[in-house]
């Protein structure tokens, strides 16, 4: 049915939100001050038609705005956009019970995303690549994104091409592409297993599209040049489909502020520490000790360490945080604990700091959610969360990064009230 709304304020995923008689009604693509008419189907509201424009209103860049599911802000001005990212985190800490105050969103798209992941179906009988719609299974086919950096240009050219070589045989596929020092590294995932015939195919087709690296669910194919990053002082080649900050000044602006809260730290411990972008940058200033359960990515880690002049020594160690957090006797040893772990946070590492004496921990998170949750037991626990910064390395999507560092004052080392959860 359609409805007249009055859109109140922006949700976390970039709704606007609309105060009905039987409560909100989420409106994708409308904005808080704005009179739209909205089919309305319980909370759900699918935009009609804006009566009255906000001044947050922007035309999108995209010709594919609204239709594919890979961005939910295009509309949004860059002033409103800070504040809605912003307050994200603000309203997480504040449903942790923690008031504290956030700085204004740091820009990190810089030359855009530098890894993407493709999905590939067979449409009308031809190979398509591209993203889901919104709240859809429909591929909606792209030949360019805007908010990819320009390494990526011929990205989903390139994806199509591969695709076609595989689809026939009737597997959907994910295709992940990363803009490297060496040029297009592609995993190919979602095929199970290929036989000979195919994987020839494939390199052949490596050679042709002139891809760095090509690999099947990470098991590499060919590797004609290496697909390296530059991490600081140093260049690593990450495993096939290993973990990559989105973007290049995403990783840049997480690091220094990594980097900066652990000036005059001695030694550091970087926990989901991937391949390494916080510990080779730490190693330039402090001892370092890097713990991921991922070997490969440890192992690249450690070859990039190898090959660059000038670091501290740094260690590494596979270990599964989750299950085996570092103990408090472990952690004592440190003068700052780097965490940075996946989505689902990192609650049980964070109950053996708050039970430790380590003076300082910075938590990096793409979570704001489970950040505030662990942030609440390092606050518990007597630390003081003393800055949070939000840093977008997700243009126009509704996720948002979170540095946050805690201090243990000193009168508060490992004793009295609060100490010990
Ligand atoms: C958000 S990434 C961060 C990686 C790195 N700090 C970076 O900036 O590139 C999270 C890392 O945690 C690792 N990880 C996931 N689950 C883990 C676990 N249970 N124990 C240890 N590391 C884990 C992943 O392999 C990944 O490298």
């Amino acid at each position: 049915m359609a409805e007249t709304l009055t859109i109140t304020r922006l949700g976390a995923r970039g709704d606007g939100i609309a105060e009905g008689p039987h409560g909100p009604v989420y409106v994708p693509f409308a904005l808080p001050g704005e009179v739209v008419t909205a089919e309305v189907d319980g909370e759900r509201g699918r935009l009609v038609s804006v009566e009255t424009a906000s001044a947050d209103r922007q035309a999108a860049e995209c010709p594919l705005f609204g239709h594919c599911g890979g961005c939910a802000a295009q509309h949004v001005a860059p002033q409103l956009y800070g504040a809605w990212k912003r307050d994200i985190v603000v309203q997480a800490l504040a449903h942790a019970g923690i008031e504290t105050d956030v700085s204004p969103l740091v820009d990190a798209h810089g030359a855009g995303r530098r890894r993407v992941t493709f999905h590939a179906r067979l449409i009308e009988g031809k190979a398509a690549v591209g993203f889901m719609a919104a709240r859809s299974h429909a591929l909606v086919p792209i030949a360019q994104c805007p908010v990819l950096a320009p390494g990526l240009a011929a990205a989903p050219d390139k994806a199509r091409a591969l695709a076609a070589l595989i689809l026939p045989r009737g597997k959907p596929l994910d295709i992940q592409a990363t803009e490297t020092l060496g040029g297009l590294d592609m995993d190919i995932r979602g095929l199970g297993k290929a036989d000979d015939r195919l994987r020839m195919t494939l390199v052949e087709a490596a050679r042709t599209l002139d891809l760095a690296r090509l690999s099947l669910h990470g098991e590499i194919l060919i590797e004609r040049r290496p697909p390296a990053a530059t991490m600081g002082p140093a260049a690593v080649v990450p495993p096939p489909g290993g973990f990559l900050q989105a973007t290049a000044a995403g990783e840049e602006a997480l690091a220094a502020l990594v980097t900066e809260a652990c000036a005059g730290a001695r030694h550091v411990a970087d926990l989901f520490a991937g391949c390494g972008p916080f510990a080779l940058r730490l190693a330039r200033q402090a001892k370092v000790h890097a713990v991921e359960n991922g070997a490969e990515a440890l192992a690249a880690l450690q070859r990039a360490a190898r090959n660059t002049q000038g670091l501290k020594p740094l260690t590494t160690e596979v270990r599964d945080l989750f299950r085996r957090p570092l103990l408090p006797l472990e952690l004592d040893r440190f003068d700052a604990v780097v965490l940075d772990p996946p989505r689902a946070g990192a609650e049980a590492q964070a109950r053996q700091i708050a039970l430790s004496k380590v003076p300082l921990a910075i938590s990096v998170s793409c979570d704001p959610g489970t950040f505030a949750r662990d942030a609440r037991i390092l606050v518990e626990a007597g630390m003081q969360l003393t800055r949070v910064v939000p840093v977008d390395q997700f243009r126009y999507t509704h996720h948002v990064e979170v540095v946050g560092v805690f201090t243990r004052p000193a009168k508060h080392k490992n004793k009295g009230k609060g100490g010990r959860p």
